[in-house]
């Protein structure tokens, strides 16, 4: 079985996904971490981040860690999980992420994994698992976004907001809600109540 949970940026798609996956006793994936440790890569070797001939020879090492408690993204032996949440990571993303070279490189490690697993990002209901059974889809206001956002980062709430509304615009393209996934309103939700509601649908 695959469990979906997409959404836009700072909408809970990680926090939940591990509460569900927890739940249910399965790993579950964070897609979004693949296209950050693109980025940080590209990044440190001084790549042109538009460029994905710069980028795809950089991955050969990269491999996923689907853990439940939380992701790990590794390059070999070394773990870049600490550094894929950095404002300059969240800045470059995007134009990472519009490269059809670089999606077709992180579908490929999705697609490579053994179900059962809980899926999360923008498109694993409507591109990498469209025939997943249970599809949800995350959303909040911008300012519910960046107030939980800021928690995490040095910024304040506003320049949070900014960058995260530039950033759904730059992600647009690809996070577009599967017609058959369930949209859940996280913003009047606790993290546990937006877990237990998937659960229930699950039922
Ligand atoms: N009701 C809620 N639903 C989801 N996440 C919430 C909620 N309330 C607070 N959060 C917090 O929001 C933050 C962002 O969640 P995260 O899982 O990193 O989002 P995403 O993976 O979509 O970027 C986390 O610190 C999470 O615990
Ligand atoms: N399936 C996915 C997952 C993430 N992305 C892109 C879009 C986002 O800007 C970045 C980072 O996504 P991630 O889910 O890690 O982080 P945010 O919730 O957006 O803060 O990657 C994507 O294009 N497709």
């Amino acid at each position: 079985m695959i469990v979906t949970i997409d959404g836009v940026a700072a909408s809970g798609k990680s926090s939940v996904s591990s509460g569900v996956a927890q739940a249910l006793g399965v790993p579950y994936v964070s897609s979004g971490l693949l296209y950050r440790a693109v980025t940080l890569l590209g990044l440190e070797a001084g790549a042109d981040l538009a460029q994905p001939g710069a980028l795809l020879p950089l991955l050969s090492g990269v491999r996923l860690e689907p853990l439940a408690s939380g992701n790990r993204v590794w390059n070999a032996v070394h773990d870049l999980t600490a550094d894929l949440h950095s404002t300059r990571v969240d800045t470059g993303v995007s134009v990472v992420a519009a490269l059809p070279e670089i999606r077709e490189w992180v579908d490929a490690q999705l697609r490579a994994l053994p179900a059962p697993l809980v899926a999360e990002g923008r498109d694993m209901g409507t591109n990498v698992f469209p025939h997943a059974p249970h599809k949800f889809y995350l959303t909040a206001s911008p300012r519910v976004r960046a107030e939980r956002r800021a928690r995490e980062r040095p910024e304040d709430i506003p320049a949070i907001e900014a960058a995260l509304t530039e950033r759904d615009r730059q992600d647009t393209t690809q996070s577009a809600p599967a017609p058959d996934a369930r949209i859940i309103d996280t913003g009047p939700l606790t993290l546990q109540g937006v877990i237990d509601t998937i659960l229930e649908h699950l039922r």
